[in-house]
């Protein structure tokens, strides 16, 4: 299990295995308010219990950008546990709080901060927990990788300079924690993606070459998520 650095951080990492997503629970271990990052429709109802069996008294919901590969679970979170708000930094997508660069969230005496990070969208955010000395990098930055810009106002250039500007000026030892990892990887640190990140590592003109030629498919439920994910993924 993944763990960080701050004793009184209750945090768990779960893991969406259809789309290989990454959902974050954080709370603060005293008072019990907790936030969930990225969930996916499919595993809720997981979520939910994980958060009752905690006894975490969920706040919000927060979506690091509007996901082509899942419907987010935001929605339905909202509707089971009402009183959750979901927040979200891209303005054309429904939500109850929009955030801008630079922007935090309180939990209990736990603080998240919140980075612009765009380029594979651009509504994508980072979130920085400085007292688990980690960031939830969403699909800018993957273990080894990075968010892909062919589709969704993707730009390979700007993705490059929101990562090593805002993420990579991170100090080394900050725990990377991206949305998803399709090696079967957890977590890696700012320090090593700035070394060994195969794409982040290479100048600016090669990293975009590298973005322009990837080849990927489009992702198996873009038709339907993109559409749900502008209404909190829940379509009426
Ligand atoms: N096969 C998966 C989609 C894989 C994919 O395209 N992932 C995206 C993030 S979700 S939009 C990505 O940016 N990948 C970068 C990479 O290098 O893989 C599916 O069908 O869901």
């Amino acid at each position: 299990m993944a763990h960080v650095c701050d004793p009184t951080l209750v945090f768990r990492q779960l893991f969406e295995k259809v789309s290989s997503t990454y959902t974050y629970v954080l709370a603060d271990a005293n008072t019990r308010e907790a936030i969930i990052i990225d969930p996916v429709i499919e595993t809720v109802d997981r979520d939910i219990k994980v958060i009752n069996d905690l006894n975490l008294k969920l706040l919000y919901a927060v979506n690091t950008h509007v996901h082509a590969d899942h419907v987010t679970g935001s929605g339905q979170i909202k509707q089971k546990l009402p009183g959750v708000k979901s927040v979200i930094f891209d303005m054309n997508a429904k939500a109850d709080i929009y955030i801008k660069e630079g922007d935090s969230l309180q939990f209990g005496s736990k603080k998240i901060e919140f980075l612009s990070t765009p380029g594979h969208t651009n509504g994508c955010v980072s979130i920085v927990c400085h007292t688990a000395k980690s960031v939830f990098t969403g699909d800018a930055l993957l273990i080894r990788g990075c968010g892909r810009t062919d589709f969704q106002q993707g730009n390979s250039a700007l993705l490059y300079d929101s990562v090593h500007s805002k993420i990579f000026t991170l100090p080394d030892d900050y725990v990377v924690f991206p949305a998803h990892d399709y090696t079967g990887q957890t977590n890696s640190s700012v320090g090593e993606e700035k070394k060994h990140n195969p794409r982040l590592s290479k100048a600016k003109e090669e990293f975009i070459k590298i973005m322009a030629n990837l080849n990927l498919p489009y992702p198996a439920q873009i038709d339907r998520a993109l559409p749900a994910n502008l209404v909190c993924g829940i379509q009426n």
